[in-house]
């Protein structure tokens, strides 16, 4: 209901008073108007709110998106407006949501206003951030050219992970993004000096749970920070969820001076959740259905996510290309904002070559003679050659036979398909699913195991026994 004291005031001081002087007398009460799904109309008789604040109608939380001509605010909603009725009145905060950071947050798993989600009670500390901030300036921002090794050998070969940048992992549906995320969790968190962030947007809930433990399990939980809006909460908290986590992220970085590692699952949803958004706002879409704000709002969270003097945020993104159509908008806006990109591709994992690695389509701006060495960039060009030559005889091979190969190209695909089961690897977040224990191997024995493979002349053994293995010292070790 409209306050008395608000509807009052028409004959009181022409002087504008602030929002929080209206707060501190208790008075920027406002009114729904207007509810189309998740978005909230509020008219305010008096000052209105400002973009970002958010608002409370009863327990439910809004969050203001757009000032109308009408005089009232556009708000989305941060979770079901079930219930929610024309009239029933509405409390402004004064303020942008604000979550707590710091060391109390460390260890606990947190939802998008940086409440508890692990049954334990609310972080122990009074700082408090608002999500929405500015990216660094330009010239505080600073370029690493150092690698984080992830002892996964199709990565740290043909996309190597740039330390202070951002990496994205490209998939269409089931080709093994979370999977690959996980192990990268378990090979880079235990030895990462810093804290670690994990934020879980619009993907399944269990996959959150099941996280959880495994982060105990591996012994990690107290460096890292869980943030999570997944894919049965509103689009108002999948779409703001990705700055709570980086709010805490920058803290990290700039107060306390850390490196950290962030990792997010999946970026893609946030667009998704913007393109939900915007429209329930009523705005035309634009390309095929997105939001005409897509570049925009992407780049205020992907800005964001930047190295600078303080400290460095290296971010690895799992990111869904829908229907596997990698002109897809949203999927080649997010890889603009990239340093590396590993593509999954569907075939590889149809065939089983786990992690299903494309090793033509992946790339990063680090493979190159100055950042991981000239014989790196050698073996890794001729490994991708191989690969390509390979691909190109493949349809000669399925319509006349091997036999009509001449014995060179006899001999580029037997390399060719030893490397290809080579850069297969168990996982040892798969252990218990397909027996095989997980193996981490170092860029050394990569390089030297690629080198000999393609130095290969006899072909005496079995191509499958380089399947499914770490370096070629298991092969040895089990002949
Ligand atoms: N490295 C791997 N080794 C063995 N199996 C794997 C591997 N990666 C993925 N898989 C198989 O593929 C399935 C799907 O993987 P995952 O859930 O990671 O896909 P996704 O790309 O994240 O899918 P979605 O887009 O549906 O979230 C797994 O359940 C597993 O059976």
């Amino acid at each position: 209901m409209l306050n008395q004291a608000v509807s009052g005031s028409d004959q009181g001081s022409p002087e504008p008073t602030s929002v929080n002087e209206h707060l501190a007398n208790g008075e920027l009460d406002g009114e729904v108007v207007g509810i189309r799904g998740g978005v909230v109309d509020v008219l305010f008789p008096q000052d209105s709110p400002r973009i970002h604040d958010l608002l409370y109608a009863g327990n439910l939380a809004l969050e203001v998106m757009s000032l109308l001509e009408s005089g009232a605010v556009r708000c989305m909603a941060l979770a079901p407006v079930r219930g929610l009725g024309l009239g029933v009145s509405v409390r402004a905060t004064g303020a942008p949501i604000q979550v707590p950071v710091g060391d109390a947050v460390l260890g606990r798993m947190l939802n998008v206003f940086g409440e508890p989600i692990d049954n334990k009670p609310a972080p122990a500390t009074d700082i408090r951030r608002s999500i929405h901030q500015p990216p660094p300036a330009l010239e505080d921002r600073v370029v690493h050219s150092d690698i984080l090794e992830t002892g996964i050998k199709a990565i740290d070969l043909l996309s190597p992970i740039e330390r202070g940048g951002k990496t994205g992992l490209f998939g269409g549906a089931g080709v093994g993004k979370t999977v690959l995320i996980t192990e990268l969790i378990n090979n880079t968190v235990q030895e990462y000096e810093g804290v670690s962030l994990f934020c879980g947007i619009g993907e399944r809930s269990r996959e959150a749970e099941e996280l959880y433990r495994e982060m105990g399990d591996a012994g990690v939980r107290d460096k890292t920070v869980m943030v999570f809006g997944q894919m049965n909460e509103a689009p108002g908290v999948r779409f703001l969820v990705g700055k709570t986590a980086l709010t805490m992220a920058e803290y990290f970085r700039d107060d306390k001076k850390q490196d950290v590692l962030l990792l997010i699952d999946n970026i893609f949803r946030f667009v998704q959740a913007g393109s939900e958004v915007s429209g329930l706002m009523g705005r035309m879409p634009s390309r095929v259905g997105y939001q005409p704000t897509l570049a925009t709002e992407l780049a205020t969270l992907e800005e964001r996510i930047t190295s600078t003097r303080n400290g460095s945020i290296t971010s690895i993104q799992a990111v869904y290309v829908p229907a596997d159509d990698f002109t897809d908008p949203a999927a080649a806006h997010i890889f603009s904002h990239l340093s590396a990109s590993v593509v999954l591709s569907r075939k590889r994992a149809s065939e089983g070559l786990y992690p299903a690695v494309d090793p033509l389509a992946s790339a990063s701006v680090m493979l190159t003679p100055a950042v991981v060495g000239q014989r790196h960039y050698d073996i890794a060009r001729a490994v991708r050659r191989t690969l390509a030559d390979y691909e190109d005889l493949r349809d000669i091979i399925s319509m006349l036979g091997m036999e009509e190969l001449s014995a060179a190209d006899r001999a580029v695909v037997a390399r060719a398909r030893r490397l290809e089961r080579y850069l297969t690897q168990p996982f040892f977040t798969m252990g218990s699913v397909d027996g095989a224990n997980g193996r981490r191997v170092p860029i050394k024995d990569t390089l030297n195991d690629c080198e000999t493979i393609l130095n290969q002349t006899e072909f005496n053994d079995n191509e499958s026994d380089y399947y499914m293995i770490g370096s070629l010292k298991d092969l040895a070790s089990s002949s």
